[in-house]
């Protein structure tokens, strides 16, 4: 399929028209991109704005997830069961299961009908570290995932730049939708030794024409963050991310402070709180969920009669995945957590053990139904 032309860049909300769409193919005219939180002649200021009570939240949420006494304890052990002993998240577990008890469930379900696979990079398939530049994927998770890419079409939704991201997993033949679904390759066939004009035929990038502002806010972030200690920045192509993991508590309100500040010059970025880490990026109608619908239309895999799509990740961006599963009556959200959390997931996982346990009971269950 060829979306060379297909990109639809917009610079302005009014200009906003069917002309730039000319040359994407009839049956992905839908994916247009119109302008989010734009309101009538500006921006929203909040559109932009960090709550900072919100990055001291989610933060310490984090935190405690990876310090508390008892857990470390257990790990010290070789086992992570503490959570199974808190009534706050067996509670939870009675309205987001486990997918790997519903396994059963899950595959009836999907009885004669195609699955489709998405996944999440940090947090589903990497465990969280500290450095994200050594966020690695372990060999035996690797060989899950390939195992599950040669029964299902399977494709890589990630908040990291496209190449970074397929850098980290080095699988050819899997579909990658990298900085947020904002970089879709929608064939496989493009990590072979295509030549650049066939790779560039098989990209989506909807948010093109934010390349420029995107490398302009970087250098400002980078300023303002560099004397704060362990501050990082990375930039993800189409968004950019400023982590505060290691940044002492005391200064996480003051980091999320200066991105808004920096962000004052930038109205059409905003930004977003994910896990210890404040993701900037344009303001365009566009996230991982419309990346899944992007993925299942141009693979042929929009029949929800029939595809199952199975979507699993950890972080505030996958709720737009599993808000798009929800709507559309198919398939199924899982998420990656062990803490309760609001969520538009049907199943969880605890962490990415788990996640590569779900896989691999996939292949097993297809080894044996063909
Ligand atoms: O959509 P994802 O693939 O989950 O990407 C979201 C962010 O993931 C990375 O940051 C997270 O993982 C790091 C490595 O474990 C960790 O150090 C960091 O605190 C986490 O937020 C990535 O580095 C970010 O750029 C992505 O936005």
């Amino acid at each position: 399929m060829d979306l060379s032309n297909s990109s639809p860049v917009i610079t302005d909300p009014v200009a906003i028209s069917q002309p730039l769409l000319g040359g994407l193919p009839s049956n992905l005219m839908q994916f247009s991109v119109m302008p989010g939180g734009y309101s009538g002649s500006g921006l929203n200021a909040s559109v932009s704005r960090l709550k900072i009570e919100e990055v001291l939240v989610s933060g310490l949420l984090d935190a405690m997830k990876s310090s508390s006494p008892r857990r470390r304890l257990n790990l010290a052990f070789g086992q992570d069961n503490s959570s199974d002993e808190d009534p706050a998240y067996s509670a939870w577990m009675a309205k987001c299961p486990s997918a790997l008890a519903s396994f059963k469930q899950i595959v009836a379900s999907a009885q004669g009908k195609k699955i489709a696979v998405f996944l999440d990079y940090d947090g589903t398939l990497s465990p969280i570290v500290d450095d994200p530049d050594k966020a690695v994927m372990s060999p035996v998770m690797r060989a899950a995932v390939r195992n599950v890419a040669k029964y299902f079409p399977t494709a890589i939704v990630s908040g990291r730049s496209r190449n970074k991201v397929f850098e980290f997993v080095k699988l050819k033949e899997l579909y990658y939708a990298g900085s947020h679904g904002m970089d879709i390759m929608a064939s496989s066939a493009n990590y072979e030794n295509n030549s650049e004009k066939s790779k560039q035929a098989n990209l989506f990038q909807p948010a093109r024409e934010f390349l420029p502002m995107i490398d302009e806010v970087t250098k400002s972030l980078l300023q303002v963050v560099s004397g704060i200690e362990g501050a990082t920045v990375e930039n993800n192509k189409f968004c950019v991310s400023v982590h505060y993991r290691n940044v002492a508590e005391k200064d996480w309100k003051l980091v999320a402070g200066l991105v808004n500040e920096v962000l004052e010059a930038f109205p059409r970025l905003k930004v977003t709180n994910g896990r210890m880490v404040l993701e900037v990026r344009p303001v365009i109608d566009w996230d991982k969920g419309k990346a899944v619908e992007f993925l299942l239309k141009s693979l042929g895999l929009n029949d929800s009669e029939n595809v199952i799509p199975i979507y699993i990740g950890d972080d505030r961006t996958d709720e737009d995945a599993f808000k798009v599963l929800r709507q559309r009556n198919c398939g199924y959200g899982i998420l990656v957590s062990q803490v309760p959390k609001e969520t538009q997931a049907f199943y969880s996982l605890r962490d990415p053990s788990e996640v590569m346990e779900f896989l691999n009971f996939l292949v097993r269950w297809k080894k044996h139904s063909m």
